[in-house]
């Protein structure tokens, strides 16, 4: 089934609807593998405001402020700066790479030191501690209606529906979320350095699905749109207090193609966004990097694996951290292709 918009899923009266919102998450990961959440508990309006004006703040430093604490991917770090067309999502279009900006810092769990962060984080830490705990929070809840739609087992000990969650907790050893700062330059058309697809709309993040279980994200102007077939993109419109949310690869992955990744990308639409930057905040969760997520004992997922583009059929991948790994891998590989100066992107 094609659909043809982002559907909204409303969580007013959580508890009391919990099975009825189950069915409508599960129907949307199924169909689009996009969604809007509107009245979720967390984080609160106050706290998203913060979140981007911290944002707003931090990508006015200089370029020498920021790069300070540059991401060295070359190195397999996900966390720090990365500058205009630092990556490129989608080598077999673009040349120069993504016309964005980006800060990413691991879960700042209580044991996290940022003591290499720029000042501004170091100095705001309990902000962005407080909206990310909000963003886990909501993801959370996902994951347990996800895991109540699938029919998956409850939880021996507990009784807790939690098969999915327990492995996506906070404050855990291995790192299990990424919170992305963008900032997309207000440019001009036929501005230096545009890159167009074939229907010339100008790329400002190349075409991808996302690597881990779940992303959360926010945004201030249009220019997000999701591939619905084909030749078919929609655009994600900028609802005030939803957050929108996505499968990532590694669901579809373990789900054996139940629920949709799609392929998503940003455009620029200079008549929507009032010559202003455009700015996103993107928080992506996966699990624990040793979990065992293969044959989840869900009764909906089919028992044969359909083929993937990004993943070779009978590719071993049984963890959280083996799929990461290939993904990363195969990225590589596909950027040294065409330019051997790039290195692999964490999405
Ligand atoms: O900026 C956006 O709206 C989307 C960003 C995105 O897709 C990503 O960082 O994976
Ligand atoms: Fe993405």
């Amino acid at each position: 089934m094609t659909v043809h918009s982002i559907p909204v899923v409303d969580f007013t009266d959580f508890s009391n609807r919990y099975e009825e919102i189950a069915e409508q998450v599960l129907e949307a990961c199924k169909n689009i593998g996009f969604f809007h959440i509107i009245n979720a508990s967390t984080p609160s309006s106050a706290e998203v405001n913060r979140a981007f004006e911290l944002s707003k703040e931090y990508f006015r430093l200089p370029v020498e402020e920021k790069i300070k604490c540059k991401q060295d991917t070359a190195k397999g770090k996900i966390e720090g700066y990365l500058g205009l067309y630092a990556q490129r999502l989608d080598p077999k279009i673009q040349k120069k790479g993504d016309y964005k900006e980006s800060f990413d810092m691991e879960t700042l769990t209580s044991k996290k030191n940022i003591d290499h962060f720029p000042s501004l984080f170091q100095e705001n830490r309990t902000d962005l501690e407080a909206f990310s705990k909000g963003m886990h929070a909501t993801a959370l809840q996902v994951l347990d209606l996800l895991a109540f739609a699938l029919k998956l087992p409850l939880n021996e000990k507990t009784g807790a529906n939690d098969w999915l969650s327990s492995t996506h907790q906070y404050e855990t050893n291995g790192s299990t979320s990424v919170l992305r700062l963008l900032r997309y330059p207000n440019r001009k058309p036929g501005d230096e350095g545009e890159e167009c697809d074939s229907k010339k709309n100008v790329i400002l993040a190349g075409q991808h699905t996302d690597y881990i279980m779940i992303t959360l994200l926010y945004q201030t102007a249009p220019g997000l749109q999701v591939q619905v077939s084909d030749d078919e993109w929609i655009t994600v419109p900028v609802r005030s207090n939803a957050i929108l949310v996505n499968m990532g690869g590694m669901f579809e992955w373990f789900t054996n193609g139940l629920l949709k990744s799609a392929m998503h990308r940003v455009i620029d639409m200079p008549n929507q966004r009032d010559g202003k930057d455009r700015y996103s905040i993107g928080y992506f969760i996966h699990p624990e990097p040793d979990t065992k997520i293969i044959n989840m004992p869900s009764p909906l997922i089919p028992s044969e694996r359909p083929d993937f583009k990004e993943i070779a059929k009978d590719a071993e991948i049984t963890t959280s951290a083996e799929y990461l790994e290939y993904r990363y891998r195969r990225s590589f590989l596909e950027k040294q292709a065409t330019n051997p100066e790039l290195d692999y992107d964490y999405i």
